[in-house]
């Protein structure tokens, strides 16, 4: 079965995906790149082109291919939990790993980074703390696990996941090269 990563924007999704897939000897797939190599342009220009529901409509194609593959690492969107087709898709075909991150945390890494539309707004700290009331209940509800990403480091947190795919039977760490 395929891992998912779900979690606010800045929550490490990206950054634990690949090392988490490395690790495992598996596929990384991160659903804001593949959207990216799609529309021919960044999300950003396809938010502000084309509006958020478009961009949402490509990722639940994209959750959906992505849900019939194996030995993958799925890195989703910050926004992905939002829509019910794509909660119950993630819970189904996917282990679901939440990276728990407060917005005050999220707001230091995030701070000097233009790329994620949905902070370019005045206040980003208490944007982030809106979209962490509104989907903090979302991600639990769509997670077979949950960590938190507040002090441990990301190589911490990768052994951190790894554990918990092994207890659960869903990943089998390949031997070590030496
Ligand atoms: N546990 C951590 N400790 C320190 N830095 C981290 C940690 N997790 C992520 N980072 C850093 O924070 C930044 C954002 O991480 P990343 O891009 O992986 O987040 P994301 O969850 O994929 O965000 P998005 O939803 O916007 O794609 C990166 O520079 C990453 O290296
Ligand atoms: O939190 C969100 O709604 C988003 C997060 C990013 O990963 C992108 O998927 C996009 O910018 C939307
Ligand atoms: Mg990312």
């Amino acid at each position: 079965m395929p891992v998912a990563l779900v979690g606010l924007p800045g929550s490490g999704k990206t950054a634990v995906g690949r090392r988490l897939a490395q690790r495992l000897q598996w596929d990384f797939v991160d659903t804001d790149q593949l959207i990216e190599e799609r529309i021919g342009c960044t999300i950003r220009e396809f938010f502000e082109r084309e509006g958020e529901g478009r961009f949402r409509d490509i990722e639940a194609q994209v959750i959906g291919e992505q849900g019939r593959t194996a030995n993958t690492v799925l890195s989703t969107g910050g926004g992905a939990v939002l829509r019910e087709e794509n909660r119950r898709q993630l819970r189904q075909s996917f282990h679901v790993v939440y990276l728990r991150s407060s917005p005050e945390d999220l707001y230091r890494r995030l701070r000097h980074d233009v790329k994620r539309p949905l902070l370019q707004v005045a206040d980003p700290l208490g944007r982030l703390r809106e979209l962490f009331s509104a989907r903090d209940p979302l991600y639990r509800e769509v997670a077979h696990e949950s960590v938190e990403t507040g002090r441990p480091s990301i190589q911490a947190l990768v052994v951190e996941i790894l554990d918990r795919l092994q207890a659960a039977g869903v990943a089998v760490m390949p031997p070590s090269p030496h």
